[in-house]
């Protein structure tokens, strides 16, 4: 994997850059939609590639490990065969989803226990099999196996958590860089920072983590529940601490409001569960604010979803109809909105490149910012 650097924003740490990867180049900032197990919820690939020319996809060991299985995924030829994604994908390592949705989970220096949130079966994860998942489930990015410490926590749990993390990302190191790709093209790790919100932690973590000298770099758990401010501190510290050279991924990270003053504390790359979960939910992000499509207020709305954009289903889509399809639950409804909400993330990040690459980047920012908020 390579990174290179086009443009620096001169009244911010936002900058232009494109990473190389085995299945192509990703032009930064960049939004990643989140395709947990091997879909990208309510959307087609077609859709994904030909419609809002997402680049790069989120896949999840700890789902995919469970359903369909590595048997199948080994079988079928890695994940981008399986699904048939032949553009770059990431995987997250299983740690903050075993945090996130095990029931019974137990965290131990060998690794983390847990049952199953499918069937109850119990299972182990350590560094090591997080990278042998990954290595199976066959990403071009793949996320060393941390612990996402929980918000709030104690000074004191933090700073034993970080310890634990760095331990596991050397054990990760180890056994990735002992072991080669099962399909023929090269997978690169990224370590995690953690901290949680407490300087000191997150610069020790940050240092720990550039000396590891991989090819980029994770900021992790932040968007864990903290409030905004604290988000954007803890980035701040750590980007001035992570290698420019280097791609950064902020993960988790979030509303187009966060991520366009992450964009400007010199994050490269994005991961949210929020505009595919919101759009099922009849919550569209647009460039003029948000709109709750369940809202009555729509009913008798017949005007376009967005008729500025270029994405075919927000001309033809009238907000009545999508209230309607939203409202009755029906699947076109979580198609059309979730495909509307994926295409403005990332007509979001798009503008954000062109105007980092122009220098006129921060005061768009901030005019954004005050519009994006708004409630429609
Ligand atoms: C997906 C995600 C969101 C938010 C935080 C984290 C984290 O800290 N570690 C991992 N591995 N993943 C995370």
């Amino acid at each position: 994997m390579k990174f290179s650097l086009q443009a620096n924003d001169p009244l911010s740490k936002a900058r232009a850059g494109t990473v190389t990867t085995a299945h192509g180049e990703i032009q930064t900032p960049i939004f990643m939609p989140v395709g947990t197990a091997g879909t990208v919820k309510a959307v087609h690939q077609r859709e994904l590639k030909e419609d809002i020319d997402a680049k790069i996809i989120l896949g999840n060991t700890y789902h995919l490990y469970l359903r369909p299985g590595l048997d199948i995924l080994e079988k079928a030829g890695g994940l981008h065969q399986f699904i048939g994604w032949d553009r770059p994908i990431l995987t997250d390592s299983g740690g903050y989803q075993v945090y996130s949705l095990s029931k019974v989970r137990k965290i131990k220096e060998e690794g983390v226990t847990f049952h199953s949130h499918i069937d109850g079966s119990k299972h182990l994860f350590t560094p090591e099999y997080a990278m042998d998942i990954q290595r199976t489930i066959g990403a071009d990015i793949i996320m060393a196996f941390d612990e996402c410490t929980p918000y709030p926590c104690d000074y004191t749990y933090a700073a034993q958590s970080i310890k634990m993390t760095h331990r596991w990302l050397k054990r990760c190191c180890t056994r990735f860089d002992s072991t080669e790709p099962k399909y023929g093209f090269d997978q690169t790790l990224f370590p995690i920072v953690q901290g949680s919100v407490y300087k000191d932690l997150r610069i020790k973590s940050a240092e720990f983590i550039a000396s590891m000298n991989r090819e980029g770099n994770a900021i992790g758990g932040l968007s864990v529940g903290e409030p905004a401010e604290e988000m954007y501190a803890m980035t701040e510290v750590v980007c001035n601490i992570l290698p420019e050279e280097k791609p950064r991924y902020l993960m988790g990270v979030g509303t187009p409001i966060n991520i366009l003053e992450n964009i400007a504390l010199g994050i490269d790359m994005f991961d949210c569960v929020m505009p595919t979960r919101n759009a099922r939910n009849g919550m569209l992000f647009t460039r003029n604010g948000i709109i709750n499509i369940r809202n009555k207020k729509w009913e008798n709305d017949f005007s376009p979803l967005d008729a500025e954009s270029d994405l075919h289903a927000d001309l033809v889509t009238s907000k009545a109809y999508l209230r309607h399809l939203v409202h009755s639950k029906e699947m076109l409804g979580a198609q059309i909105a979730t495909l509307h909400n994926l295409h403005f993330y990332l007509w979001l990040v798009k503008q954000a490149r062109e105007k980092i690459i122009a220098g006129e980047f921060y005061e768009w920012k901030n005019k954004m910012v005050r519009i994006l908020g708004n409630k429609l």
